[in-house]
């Protein structure tokens, strides 16, 4: 009992002011680490939301966005979290109905306002553009396209969210913004790494965008557009085709094969045993074609497939115009277009009709890509039918595919060298490829002209760092009470 009570007289440890400094030592520890943290740590992740609603020729999606609220003017942050289809055609088929366009618009803004959490949809805002499809109906009709505007509108306003309006955009804000939303989510804008080309194949119009070293404007200003983001600045090249979409292309090249208003035609991009009846007051019905409608025709024509690529090639080829250039070189119709350079992103269209034909893999080789195509294209009717059953589109994927490889190489020059620089891609990093993100990203003044200034630590670092020095500081300060340090005693054990 005695030996007990020397032992623990010896030992320092145990005595009140050891043990006061080392309970208010791991304290003050405690207390700095956890003022280091809730001091520095990022605010709590609230997130802002933003929706657009891409009112495309064919059809309207909706984009929901998110991103920390805190990280407004940081890259790569902006996600799409959810995407919807609206059930129907796009808002320009409602020319003749209106109000059934603004009614077409509410499943999907049903759904929105359930997803957006309800104390920020009043912050949140909302864009509506649209594209070729309204573009198209804006030339036809101009009165007709503002009622459509009009009743999406009103539409549109009866949700909690904050409207930002309803517009047309031009053809270069379509290029432009596509190629924003790709090298944003690639992070490759504020790494200021070389940048990818866009482009986008609509069911209207479609879109080139890409930097060229070679290209300053001055050649051709409206195919030129400039940013500066995040301390770097870009010249793009970008030009949009009206009436190049897949589905006003596909009407020009029957328009091509129609001009004398036959009965009916053998059309190399169908397949053999495809059979159909069309109405020429239909098929005419577009600012791309009008002026093509034979006079004098019966009103519907036996439209009949042919199977053959090359001969498709050759009717496709003859809705491109090569024969006057005004500048050192075109793409086609007399636009101006410098050298092809770098990787390029194929989305939209591009993605859809190449995934449904196994040829997204660009190391394929383009002659190899040709022949699968000559394939697909001589493959009977009645076999695909069978394969697949009637899925929308299936008729018209030996058009799509041979017009893809026809725009890109006689269009816009790729070659079997420059083809394996495009990837189709869908989305990137979870966000669809399309020109919304990069349209809200501008409008919400969401990417810095400049670059940003970043703290010079993450802060995970920072507190990793602040942990690491209050640990040493205390171990430092016991070993400065070594004074007080019992001494080594060799004391056999007390049981
Ligand atoms: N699964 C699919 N297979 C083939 N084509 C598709 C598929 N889904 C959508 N598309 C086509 O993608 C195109 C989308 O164009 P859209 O954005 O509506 O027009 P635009 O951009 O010219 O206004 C349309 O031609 C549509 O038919
Ligand atoms: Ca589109």
């Amino acid at each position: 009992m005695s030996a007990q009570r020397e032992m623990k007289e010896k030992n320092h440890w145990h005595k009140p002011v050891t043990i006061i400094i080392t309970v208010i030592g791991v304290m003050a520890i405690v207390a700095l680490v956890t003022v280091a943290v809730l001091q520095n740590r990022p605010l709590s992740q609230k997130y802002k939301y933003g929706i657009v609603m891409d009112a495309g020729s064919s059809h309207t999606a909706l984009y929901i966005y998110a991103w920390p609220a805190e990280k407004d003017n940081n890259t790569g942050r902006v996600e799409q979290t959810h995407s919807c289809k609206v059930k129907g055609p796009g808002i320009s088929s409602y020319a003749s109905n209106p109000s059934k366009a603004g009614e077409s618009l509410r499943v999907c803004m049903q759904e929105a306002k359930q997803l957006v959490p309800a104390n920020h949809h009043s912050e949140t805002p909302l864009y509506l553009g649209a594209t070729a499809g309204m573009r198209l109906l804006n030339l036809e009709d101009s009165s007709a396209s503002d009622r459509v505007f009009h009743a999406v509108e009103g539409a549109l306003q009866k949700f909690p969210f904050s409207f930002q309006g309803a517009r047309i955009l031009s053809g270069q804000e379509e290029g432009a913004f596509g190629w924003v939303t790709v090298n944003y989510l690639d992070d490759r804008l504020k790494q200021g790494l070389e940048t990818k080309g866009a482009l986008d194949l609509g069911g209207a119009s479609t879109q080139i965008s890409f930097v060229s070293d070679t290209f300053d404007g001055s050649e051709s200003p409206d195919n030129n557009v400039n940013f500066r983001l995040y301390g770097n600045d870009y010249n793009l090249y970008t030009h949009s085709f009206l009436c190049y979409g897949k589905d006003q292309a596909l009407r020009m090249t029957l328009a091509q094969q129609t001009l004398s208003g036959p009965g009916s035609i053998l059309d190399p991009c169908f397949h053999r045993g495809y059979t159909d009846t069309k109405n020429y007051s239909v098929l005419y019905d577009s600012p791309c074609v009008s002026k093509m409608k034979p006079q004098n025709a019966t009103p519907t024509f036996t439209h009949k497939g042919g199977g053959d690529f090359l001969q498709c090639q050759d009717v496709i080829k003859r809705i491109f115009n090569f024969t006057h250039c005004k500048y050192n070189q075109c793409s086609f119709n007399g636009i101006f277009q410098p050298f092809l350079q770098g990787q390029y992103g194929a989305f939209s269209a591009y993605y859809f009709v190449m995934d449904f034909l196994n040829l997204t893999d660009t190391s394929i080789p383009l002659e190899d890509v040709k022949e699968k195509l000559k394939r697909y294209c001589a493959t009977p009717w009645s076999e695909l039918t069978q394969q697949h059953g009637n899925i929308k589109y299936l008729a018209e994927y030996c058009f799509s595919g041979t017009y893809i490889v026809t725009l890109l190489t006689e269009g816009y020059n790729f070659t079997s060298q420059t083809y394996p620089t495009i990837k189709y891609i869908k989305k990137i990093k979870g966000s669809d490829a399309g020109w919304t993100l990069g349209y809200m990203l501008n409008l919400t003044n969401m990417i810095p002209a400049e670059a940003p200034d970043t703290p010079p630590l993450p802060h995970a670092g920072y507190v990793s760092i602040v942990t690491i020095m209050a640990i040493l500081l205390f171990v430092l300060f016991i070993v400065s009470l070594r004074p007080l340090w019992p001494r080594c005693s060799k004391q056999p054990h007390i049981i």
